[in-house]
This record gives C-alpha cells, sequence and structure tokens, in this order.
C-alpha cells in the first residue's frame, strides 16, 4: 500500500477565532452569543490545509504570533478549533515547555498522573518511571514541586514523559531551545528514532538549523494562514528571503504591513472562509466545526431562565425577609430565639458598654 495515500494527519480548513474579552461580563455575553459585535474577535488560524503522512517530520515556522503554537495545541487536543475537520490516526503528546505539568506535584508524582491519565495502570508505571527518570536526568529535583523547576528542567521532564507514552504523533513546541546541548542531543536522537518507527513528528521552533536538521517538510505560517509548505530547503529559504525584506523596511511600513494583517485577522468573517473553502474545492463539511463550545438556542434558553430564576429566588423577600436569613432562623432553635426577644433594648445598650 503506498503510504502517500493515508495521511497520519489530515487538517482541512481548520480555523481558530479568539473572543478579546474586555469585561469579564463580556463572557457571559459571548456565551450566550446574544450580543456578538461587543466582543472584538481575533481569527488565530484562518483555513489550514495540511496533509502530513507516516514518518515525517513537520517544521512549523513564523514570526511571533503567526498561529504556531495554536496550532500544535489543536493537534494535542488542548484547544479545539473552531471550524475544519482534523483526522489524527492515533495518539497525539506534545510537548512544550510546562505544558500539562501541574506545578504544585513533584515530578515523580507528575510522572504518574501522565502516565495514568495515558491509560497505564500503576505497576505498568512502575516499571517504567525508572526509564522516565533517568532519561530527564533532573536528579533529586524528580521529588522537588515542578513550580521550583528551571525552564530546562520542565522541558527535560516533559520531554522524557512524552516520548515514553510512546505516542504516534509527536507534538514539539519551542520545547528543545531550552535544553542544554547534552540534552538536546539526546532528544535529537529520540525523535529521528521515532521518525525510523513511521511517527509523525511536528516540530516547532524559532531556529530555522534545528529545523533543517529535523524536519523533511515546513509549515511557514503567517498571521494564521498557511503561506507556504513544502520541502525544509525551499520553505526556509523563502522564508529567509522574507525575513530579509522585511528588515528593509521602514518603522512605518513595518508597522503599516503588520496592521493590515492583524486588521485581516480581526475581519475575518463566515463568508471569506466560504469563499476559500469553495477555491479549494473543499464541500460544505469542511466549515463545519467539532460539536463543543456552542449551545443550541434550546440549551441557552433553559440556562437563562435558571440563572434568572434563582437571582429572583434568592434576592425575593420572604414575609419581608430576604431568603436566606428566612432559612436561617428556621434553623434556630426555639429556646435561642425565645431568649433573644427576652433582652431588652436596654440590657443591649449595657452589653456594648461593658
Ligand atoms: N487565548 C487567546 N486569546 C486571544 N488571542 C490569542 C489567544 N491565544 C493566542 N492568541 C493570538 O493568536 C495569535 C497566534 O498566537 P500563537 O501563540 O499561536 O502564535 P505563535 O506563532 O506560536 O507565536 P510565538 O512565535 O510568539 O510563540 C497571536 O496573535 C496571539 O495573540
Amino acid at each position: 500500500m503506498n503510504q502517500k495515500e493515508n495521511p497520519k494527519v489530515e487538517l482541512t480548513m481548520i480555523t481558530k477565532e479568539y473572543d478579546l474579552y474586555k469585561k469579564k461580563s463580556d463572557k457571559i455575553k459571548a456565551l450566550f452569543k446574544f450580543s456578538e459585535k461587543s466582543v472584538p474577535h481575533f481569527w488565530g488560524l484562518r483555513g489550514i490545509d495540511l496533509k502530513v503522512y507516516p514518518g515525517e517530520a513537520v517544521g512549523l515556522i513564523g514570526i511571533n504570533g503567526s498561529g504556531k503554537s495554536t496550532l500544535s495545541n489543536i493537534l494535542a487536543g488542548i484547544i479545539p478549533q473552531t471550524t475544519g475537520q482534523m483526522t489524527i490516526k492515533g495518539e497525539t503528546s506534545i510537548i512544550a515547555i510546562g505544558a500539562g505539568l501541574k506545578p504544585q506535584l513533584t515530578g515523580l508524582e507528575n510522572i504518574r498522573l501522565k502516565c495514568l491519565m495515558q491509560g497505564l495502570t500503576n505497576e505498568e508505571v512502575d516499571a517504567i518511571l525508572p526509564d522516565i527518570t533517568e532519561f530527564a536526568d533532573i536528579g533529586d529535583f524528580v521529588n522537588q514541586p515542578v513550580k521550583n523547576y528551571s525552564s530546562g528542567m520542565r522541558s527535560r521532564l516533559g520531554f522524557a514523559i512524552a516520548v515514553h507514552n510512546n505516542p504516534d504523533v509527536l507534538i514539539i513546541d519551542e520545547a528543545l531551545s531550552v535544553g542544554d546541548d547534552t540534552f538536546y542531543q539526546k532528544c535529537v536522537d529520540r525523535i529521528l528514532q521515532f521518525k525510523a518507527e513511521g511517527k509523525t513528528i511536528f516540530f516547532v521552533s524559532h531556529s530555522l538549523n534545528q529545523v533543517k536538521k529535523l524536519c523533511d517538510k515546513v509549515a511557514w505560517i503567517h498571521y494564521g494562514e498557511l503561506r507556504e509548505y513544502g520541502d525544509t530547503d525551499e520553505v526556509v529559504a523563502n522564508y529567509n528571503k522574507f525575513i530579509k525584506w522585511f528588515r528593509t523596511l521602514s518603522e512605518q511600513e513595518k508597522k503599516e504591513y503588520q496592521d493590515d494583517y492583524k486588521e485581516k485577522q480581526k475581519n475575518f468573517s463566515a463568508d471569506d472562509l466560504k469563499k476559500i473553502a469553495s477555491e479549494r474545492g473543499h464541500g460544505k463539511s469542511a466549515l463545519r466545526g467539532p460539536a463543543i463550545g456552542t449551545m443550541s438556542l434550546l440549551t441557552k434558553v433553559v440556562l437563562l431562565f435558571m440563572i434568572v430564576g434563582i437571582v429572583v429566588f434568592g434576592t425575593i423577600n420572604v414575609r419581608g425577609r430576604s431568603f436566606k436569613s428566612y432559612f436561617a432562623e428556621k434553623e434556630t432553635p426555639q429556646v435561642e430565639k425565645q431568649l433573644a426577644r427576652d433582652i431588652s433594648a436596654e440590657q443591649l445598650y449595657e452589653t456594648f458598654i461593658d
């Protein structure tokens, strides 16, 4: 069977829309989507199409804020895409500096937690624990809470856990940039081994040398769009050309260029998405999103009634007192109530003077 016919990862028209809340109340408005206009939007990704095959290592490159981490978090299932279809054959594991590590737990506790979450039993965790700690090589720090780790140590622990969980798709988001040379080489060896085993790797990095060394293909993300996808040398060369050109611009021209793209990311609409999909020959299904994050009209109405009911019920006065004090009184034993009534105003005054 030709492996080129069976992508391990297939993305079709992936978008990510972020709500830019100004106030906490905007979040509630956005939840109900009753007031779309009051919450500005920002499209971190605008219709990414990508097919990646077993054994391929794909570099994700692009300037700051272009959407690399957004894409890798969607691939890892940490955040959902807004629209678009994603098919991944197998388990994914992401290594980002500190991603998924619980700061309050020790290194060992984090290892156990992550492994249990991957479906391993306690006995299985006990069996691979020595390998993981040996790979991470952080000494006694493994017994310390992760919040006390340096970024390099977090990366070591994250990498060690992720590779030992033997994922089919490994996503590495800038995690190698903080390790020292020895650790870096160890990781590179393991990544190459993964590739040889037919696993798929996504490698997010600003280090073009690392990308060139590890990746067969490169996806250049530019202001939320896939600007280029192809062989590493070619795409990296074009990206370098762009960086060189950008540096020749005056400060004013740079700002105008950036503002222009940011504006496009803010004003992106469903119509733009439809237009891109039809240009690329995608059907309607490519425009649908995962069935999470939004509520049906009926759910919204029921939820709204419940909230209004709770507020009204909670604040309404029952027999002249608030609902809370009514119940508080109900719970007060009769003897105490009698005592409270028996204290005269004079006695009360004396109590305060004392
Ligand atoms: N939770 C969020 N809410 C609003 N905007 C967000 C959120 N997360 C990311 N963004 C925006 O989406 C865009 C893409 O961010 P992302 O972190 O994916 O970029 P990146 O390419 O990984 O950047 P860098 O190279 O700096 O790490 C940025 O403009 C960022 O400000």
